[in-house]
């Protein structure tokens, strides 16, 4: 691909890094194959990364970055030194969402984050910029091009939660509220079948950080879609402890419905709105 010109908006940096990472990570799924799949994890994340590193300190020198895959990403930030607490612009990254779909042979379930936050932002959420990436289906979604949002399907709510990791009240509120569970790999392949209208909603709870929802965050508000914490809150970006553990993303005329369904909920299962210690290694995954 011909070197893109200086002008290049962020938007669209986002969606060409989102594309190219994911081509990338194609040809490390061809050519690993899946006979180890630990190793292809680490192969994915690792080749993503360091692409995505390289490429951003290349077209955007002045910008701070947040990537899952940084060794100290985990931890609360201080504010010591250099700080991305204290940049005017920073890229949330997920390198490779959903890592065990990616090692499992068929599947297109994972997906490449790319997201900007910027502290003068007037967009929601703080986030100025998106691109999510879904290499297995051929597909680059896109805050500079918003996809129409899905109409409802006016039938049973299809709602989108993760495949190993589902909230342990999802079924009872699933239940309540007549909606079939659609179990998936990768919050960007969720959110991103939100905004396709292949599912109603997603929702998580539990604990992810935020790498995992900021550029299909991104993405689903600039489609026109709710998002926001199981509560109702605002979700929130760039804050010193990067985790941001539980999310709704839904057309919006289910957000009432369902944050409703969600407060009976949590009501009765006093499920934690973040877990107390920051852990300072990856999650098992
Ligand atoms: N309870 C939890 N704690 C930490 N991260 C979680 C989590 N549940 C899901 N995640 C993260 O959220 C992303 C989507 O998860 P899922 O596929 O289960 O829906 C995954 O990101 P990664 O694949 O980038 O690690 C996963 O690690
Ligand atoms: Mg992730």
């Amino acid at each position: 691909m011909a070197d893109p010109t200086p002008a290049e908006s962020d938007a669209a940096l986002a969606r060409r890094l989102a594309l190219l990472a994911g081509e990338l990570l194609l040809r490390v799924r061809a050519s690993h194959g899946h006979a180890d799949p630990a190793a292809l994890k680490a192969a994915g994340d690792r080749a993503s990364h360091d692409f995505l590193r390289a490429e951003l300190a290349r077209w955007r020198p002045a910008d701070a970055v947040l990537s899952e895959e940084d060794e100290d990403s985990r931890l609360v930030d201080t504010g010591d030194g250099v700080s991305r607490r204290t940049a005017d612009r920073v890229w949330i990254i997920d390198p490779l969402d959903g890592t065990r779909e990616f090692s499992e042979s068929g599947r297109s379930d994972w997906a490449v984050h790319v997201a900007l936050w910027a502290r003068d932002a007037t967009t929601a959420h703080g986030l100025v910029a998106g691109a999510v990436g879904l290499p297995a289906q051929g597909r680059v979604l896109a805050t500079d091009l918003p996809t129409p949002p899905p109409d409802g399907s006016g039938g049973v709510i299809r709602l989108a939660a993760s495949r190993s990791r589902p909230p342990a009240f999802l079924a009872e509120l699933a239940e309540e509220v007549g909606a079939e569970l659609v179990p998936m790999g990768s919050a960007g392949a969720k959110i991103a079948a939100v905004v396709t209208g292949e599912v109603d909603a997603y929702i998580h709870a539990g604990g992810q950080y935020e790498w995992d929802s900021a550029a299909p965050v991104a993405v689903a508000t600039a489609a026109g879609l709710h998002a926001s914490r199981i509560d109702g809150s605002a979700l929130t970006y760039n804050e010193a402890d990067p985790r941001l553990p539980d999310l709704l993303v839904c057309r919006g005329e289910l957000a009432t419905p369902l944050l409703a369904a969600l407060r009976r909920q949590l009501a009765g299962t006093a499920v934690p709105s973040g877990s107390p210690v920051p852990p300072s290694g990856k999650d098992p995954r």
